[in-house]
């Protein structure tokens, strides 16, 4: 990766410059608690570095996907206390992104100062597919440090966005990749040589149409390619099959067909899924045939034949790529599925494969089920990033970073 680093920044000085810091601190909530602090904790020894080094930090983030404007449920008040506490510093929060708050703020900051302004999502610009909008919002986030300012993008689990504040505001600024982003390349770079065979990725979890794609792109490289999760119900429907109420990409049915027509000897699809009443902790639920899903039942896990099957392909492996958990896994009883892969791709492990798990969820899932980051080899805190890096696909976040400076 020919890039500035943070390393660069900190030669060339951060003491009384205002330093604005693309984090993804996208965690996964329950209500307004937070479940899994991964994704903030592993931007800590970048923005601990800057601070050491006598910077001030405006921070940006986003947090899920909200429409284009202030949505309390999509607040970063959350994070801003849980950065604070690992910070060991205050961290304000401005109560808008480049608005009169955060600008006065921005204004106000001295050395050590940390200052997280809200959802850049807040702001319809940020992920506008108008690049003169785009880029007018990045100029009014880029102000907020002003002339002496710089730019560190260190949300890895976003690189692969287009989007204003990872993107565009790396032309304005001098731009540095943070350690999170440069280390995370670095590990993901040794599975796009010649990762070392069988090579399996398991895919699941549920953001089935932007990971459909990744499926055309990666069959050709691996020699199995596991689906569970929400991510299996479509392939599903392409066999005819019905899948009553369980997460369905209709308008993908097509491409899930000719998918499994091309690569039908890659992908092994579940052969039980547990089907629930509906979408909750407590709902009734019993294990069914994949083929045979009841109408108006929703499949939150695989079943247990489906983990037999995938952990055979996975023991074996000596690359596993994972992304997407296999099933609601946040419920208990719709546990087991990620619970029983994850403990196929820690036995491939153990006996020598290299593993990564990637994707705010799925590592959330190897820490909330007690299943020991240490026993893979890289828990990756992105899904998409990692699976489009895999993909071979340019990473907008990263080659901005290379253009800049
Ligand atoms: N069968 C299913 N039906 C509905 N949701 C599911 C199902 N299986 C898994 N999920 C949900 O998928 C979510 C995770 O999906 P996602 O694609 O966001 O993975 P990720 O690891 O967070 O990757 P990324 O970092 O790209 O977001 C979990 O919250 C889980 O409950
Ligand atoms: O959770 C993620 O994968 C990242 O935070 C990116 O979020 P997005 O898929 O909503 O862009």
């Amino acid at each position: 990766m020919a890039v500035s680093t943070l390393s660069d920044l900190l030669d060339a000085g951060v003491e009384g410059r205002k330093i604005l810091v693309r984090c993804d601190l996208n965690v996964p909530l329950d209500g307004t608690t937070i479940t899994d602090a991964g994704r903030i904790t592993a931007s800590l020894p970048t923005l601990n570095a800057l601070l050491d080094a006598g910077a001030a930090l405006v921070i940006t983030a986003h947090l899920g996907r909200p429409k284009g404007e202030a949505d309390p449920e999509f607040s970063l008040a959350p994070v801003a206390e849980k950065l604070g506490d690992e910070l060991g510093r205050y961290v304000q929060l401005a109560g808008d992104v480049v608005g009169p708050d955060a600008r006065e703020r921005a204004n106000g900051l001295t050395d050590g100062d940390v200052l997280l302004v809200e959802n850049v999502r807040f702001d319809p610009r940020e992920t506008s597919k108008d690049e003169s909008e785009r880029a007018a919002f990045a100029a009014e986030l880029a102000s907020l440090v002003g002339e002496d300012g710089a730019f560190v993008s260190n949300g890895f689990g976003v690189v692969h966005r287009a989007q204003a504040s990872v993107y565009d505001v790396a032309k304005l600024l001098p731009a540095y990749a943070g350690d999170l982003v440069q280390s995370e390349v670095d590990v993901l770079a040794d599975l796009t040589g010649d990762p070392k065979r069988p090579y399996a990725v398991v895919l699941g979890g549920s953001k089935v149409s932007d990971k459909l794609a990744v499926i055309e792109a990666l069959a050709p490289k691996v020699d199995t390619l596991v689906i569970g999760g929400g991510m299996c119900f479509t392939f599903l429907a392409a066999q005819g099959h019905g899948v009553g109420s369980s997460l369905l990409q209709e308008e993908m049915i097509d491409t899930c067909k000719d998918l499994l027509a091309k690569y039908g000897d890659v992908i092994t699809l579940p052969v039980d899924v547990v089907a629930a009443d509906g979408f909750a902790a407590d709902a009734p639920h019993t294990t069914v045939a994949s083929d045979a899903i009841p109408e108006g039942k929703m499949g939150l896990d695989i079943g247990p034949d489906s983990v037999a099957a995938f952990a055979e392909k996975l023991t074996s492996a000596k690359t596993v790529f994972w992304n997407g958990p296999m099933g609601v896994f946040e419920f208990e009883a719709f546990s087991a599925g990620t619970r029983g892969v994850a403990e196929a791709i820690i036995t491939a492990t153990g006996e020598g494969a290299f593993s990564v798990v990637g994707g705010g969820d799925s590592a959330a899932a190897v820490r909330t089920l007690g299943l020991g980051e240490e026993n893979f080899s890289h828990i990756s805190t992105g899904g998409g990033a990692s699976l489009e890096y895999l993909e071979g696909k340019e990473l907008p976040g990263v080659t901005a970073l290379e253009r800049g400076n």
